[in-house]
């Protein structure tokens, strides 16, 4: 009684009970023939954390995904779960959602998530209950007994999702849960996986929404050509690519590029972005300014994560 006087006075919920894991990736790598499409990488999902994968098209993203879930070996590297090397144990806790996707096109919505949930260890009762639950959150629950070929594309990418997440996983492994999903869809797709994450569930999912990534995303691992390139938290990201500045003036800036002492990302008509090798040298690019003429604007600007990316998978 006391216990519960007490909570209601702080306001604070008592935290939900943890059901994550930590996964590691260490020196993982695949060859194909003569191609190495993941190269000694080496990357962290922690517990509660929403990791986003990102690369352009062949860096090794889904690979690297179908080795965590075992679909493939690799010739190199330990993929460990809580300290340990991986087990098919460990794997039936994870939810995966592949990028072929992968579920029976004739079987009706329902029937193939129960059975989906049984596979991974539900009982029959809690199977229907939690599809009939997904299938409500995704305003599919009238669509329960249609074939899956016969839902739109979104629409299937919503069950596939609801496959991937039935039976309460560990880890969430998504690849591209995001494309071909209308807005509303990208919504519930981020609350549903921002729950999880709440939950204590590590969630790895591969986009190639930037935006989407630097709104929903703990922490992020960018691959290219097989070799992660960078890491670390949207900020850290966007802060260690350094910051630029932005001149605006009232007649045509590409004097600046006769400046010998920084480097010319921009510029069009009156407004230049450039990089200082100092920061202090803001008051000498303003002086040479303000004796060209009018002067509007001078100010740090840090990349966007689009910005980032292009300088890295450059
Ligand atoms: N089964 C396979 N046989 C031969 N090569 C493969 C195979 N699977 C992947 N590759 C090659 O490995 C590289 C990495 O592919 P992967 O699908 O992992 O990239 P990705 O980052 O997921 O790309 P996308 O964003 O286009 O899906 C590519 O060069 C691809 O052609």
């Amino acid at each position: 009684m006391r216990g519960g006087l007490e909570r209601s006075w702080t306001g604070t919920p008592p935290p939900p009970p943890s059901i994550g894991g930590m996964l590691e990736i260490r020196g993982l790598t695949r060859r194909f023939g003569d191609r190495t499409a993941v190269d000694d990488i080496a990357m962290t999902v922690p517990s509660g954390e929403l990791v986003g994968f990102v690369g352009g098209n062949g860096a090794g993203k889904s690979t690297t995904m179908r080795m965590v879930m075992g679909v493939l070996e690799p010739d190199a590297g330990q993929i460990r779960w809580n300290g340990a090397p991986v087990t098919p144990a460990d794997r039936r806790r994870f939810g995966y959602m592949p990028e072929e996707r992968g579920l029976y096109p004739k079987q009706p919505v329902l029937a193939q998530l129960v059975y989906l949930g049984r596979l991974q260890g539900l009982d029959a009762g809690r199977a229907r209950r939690s599809a009939q639950e997904l299938l409500e959150r995704f305003d599919l629950a009238a669509r329960g007994g249609d074939k899956l070929e016969s839902l739109s594309l979104g629409n299937q990418q919503r069950v596939q999702i609801a496959a991937a997440v039935i039976a309460d996983p560990r880890l969430l492994v998504l690849d591209e849960p995001f494309s071909g999903l209308d807005p509303t869809a990208v919504d519930s797709m981020a609350e549903l996986l921002q729950d999880h994450a709440a939950r204590g569930a590590g969630v790895l999912f591969s986009s190639h929404q930037l935006d989407l990534v630097e709104r929903l995303c703990d922490r992020l691992v960018v691959l290219h050509a097989g070799r992660v390139v960078a890491a670390g938290t949207v900020e850290e990201l966007r802060t260690s690519a350094g910051v630029r500045h932005r001149l605006r003036t009232g007649s045509d800036a590409s004097w600046v590029r006769g400046l010998g002492w920084l480097q010319v990302d921009d510029v069009h008509e009156g407004s230049a972005v450039v990089r200082l090798a100092d920061p202090e040298d803001s008051d000498r690019l303003l002086r040479e300014a303000a004796g060209r003429g009018r002067v509007y604007e001078l100010s740090t600007v840090v990349p966007t994560l689009a910005e980032v990316f292009r300088e890295v998978a450059a």
